[in-house]
């Protein structure tokens, strides 16, 4: 189009100076000022060709560039929407997309300690979960660990982030893929009355077993197979949701560290959730993946009995009659019913009751494994790879030691109200100066043993 006016502009210039010429030689005839005129317009009409000329070639190697840069340009372009799809990397979303693909924020699935979860189809068609981090400096924090977190992995039992969103707004969002039948809380633990948020039902036990093997290979691949380890350190049936198969598939990447790969423990601040933080933490000795794996020893436990590892029960005192409540810890229960062999007493009751069980000794590898996991010292601890071995029978299981000494986190049994809809409480809110040790640590006596390998020797 400017080339078209240009190439105008130039013919009118030309003509019209021919016609200056033309003019002053009839007007002027042969004199001095006629060759002045005439000079100075032939000068002026070779002036705009050889610009005609210079513009030319120079749009025709602007357009040969243009198309060069162009086509690399979609090159390209095709280039990272492949690597997008194989490599998984996060899509940047505007606000107005995840407002649409939510109906306005409508439909709350969920309800956490940094945000709230809404279900939402985004313009494909795909189901996604909408996390949006609310509060701005801890927001911050959490949306940084989790997109750096689960950016870089790719495994079939850790959640899919579809993307994240930041822009115009004091929260931060982060795009899951949906998983359909919610979390494992909804499926090991029976339904409160008065309890807002509902049961899922009852898993079975060959359900829950597989739901062990697969939080076991996602840890094992965070904390093996990554190119930093990544430490989750927030472990719980809350953050662990069930597919359409009731495959588990480990979330919330909120409070998860990347650690160097020759870093053995990592001084940090406290965090995690009541019930399932390691005595490492408690103790101020420095975590590692160690911590995950005894939260993990933590949530085995609960799946196996159906109930919260630390618990608050009514007693009715023998004389008085009168009924007071104590702290009841499922892992001391389990530790002293398996050295009577009597397992089976502490699995849920609804599964004993419904007779599915025909496997004893595997109630009693799943219950060594969990109290392997929950070892104090975090040397003795397996790792997540033993415990996949373990689980999937490659190497015999051991009878675990009782512990030198458990550490209980008695500010897990603060409350009653353990059960609500925002799920069980996280402790990093709590002041680290307040978390007095005499108070909240319950401390079992030792009874040592000298077995100090989860797995015999072959
Ligand atoms: N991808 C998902 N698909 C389906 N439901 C989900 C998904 N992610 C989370 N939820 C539901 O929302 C609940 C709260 O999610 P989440 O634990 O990630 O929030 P949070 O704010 O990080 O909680 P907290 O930090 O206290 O652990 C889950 O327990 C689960 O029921």
């Amino acid at each position: 189009m400017e080339d078209k006016k240009a190439n105008i502009i130039a013919s009118i210039t030309i003509i019209s100076l021919l016609v200056v010429i033309i003019a002053a030689r009839i007007s002027l005839k042969l004199s001095k000022t006629f060759y002045l005129i005439a000079g100075v317009d032939i000068s002026l009409i070779l002036a705009v060709i050889c610009f005609l000329i210079i513009r030319r070639q120079y749009n025709r190697e602007r357009n040969q560039l243009v198309s060069k840069f162009a086509s690399e340009g979609r090159e390209l372009r095709i280039e990272y929407s492949f690597l997008r799809k194989v490599a998984g990397v996060p899509t940047k979303f505007k606000l107005e997309d995840l407002e649409e693909a939510t109906d306005g924020f409508r439909s709350l699935i969920g309800k956490g300690g940094s945000g709230s979860i809404f279900k939402g189809v985004l313009r494909d068609g795909s189901q996604v979960a909408v996390k949006r981090i609310e509060g701005e400096e801890k927001g911050e924090r959490e949306f940084r660990s989790e997109v750096a977190a689960i950016a870089s992995v790719q495994h079939k039992n850790l959640v899919r982030l579809f993307g994240y969103s930041s822009a115009n707004s004091p929260n931060r969002f982060l795009v899951y893929e949906y998983i359909v039948n919610s979390s494992l809380d909804l499926w090991i633990f029976p339904e409160k009355s008065g309890c807002r948020r509902r049961s899922g039902g009852c898993l079975s036990w060959y359900q829950r077993y597989q739901v062990a093997i697969d939080v076991a290979k996602a840890l094992a691949y965070l904390h093996h197979d990554c190119r930093s380890k990544i430490l989750h350190l927030d472990v719980k049936p809350e953050n662990i949701l069930l597919d359409e198969n009731y495959r588990a598939v480990v979330t919330d990447f909120g409070l998860s560290k990347l650690v160097a790969r020759d870093e053995s423990r990592v001084v940090t601040d406290i965090c995690g959730t009541r019930g399932y933080l390691a005595p490492e933490w408690l103790l101020e000795h420095g975590i590692s993946e160690k911590s995950d794996v005894y939260s993990y020893g933590i949530v085995l436990l609960e799946m196996i009995g159906g109930r919260r590892s630390i618990s608050r029960v009514e007693v009715e005192q023998t004389n008085t009659r009168i009924k007071k409540k104590k702290f009841e810890y499922f892992p001391r229960i389990v530790n002293q019913k398996m050295r009577e062999r009597k397992v089976m007493e502490i699995v849920d009751q609804r599964l004993v009751e419904s007779k599915e069980i025909d496997d004893e000794e595997q109630v009693m590898k799943l219950v060594c494994v969990a109290l392997w996991c929950i070892q104090e010292k975090p040397k003795i601890r397996p790792d997540m790879r033993m415990v996949i071995d373990m689980l999937e029978g490659r190497v015999p299981v051991n009878e675990p030691p009782d512990s030198e000494v458990v550490v209980v986190d008695l500010l897990a049994a603060d409350d009653d109200d353990d059960d609500s809809i925002t799920g069980v409480r996280r402790v990093k809110d709590i002041p680290r100066l307040q978390i007095q040790r005499e108070r909240n640590f319950f401390r079992l006596p030792s009874i040592c043993s000298s077995i100090i390998s989860p797995i015999s020797p072959r």
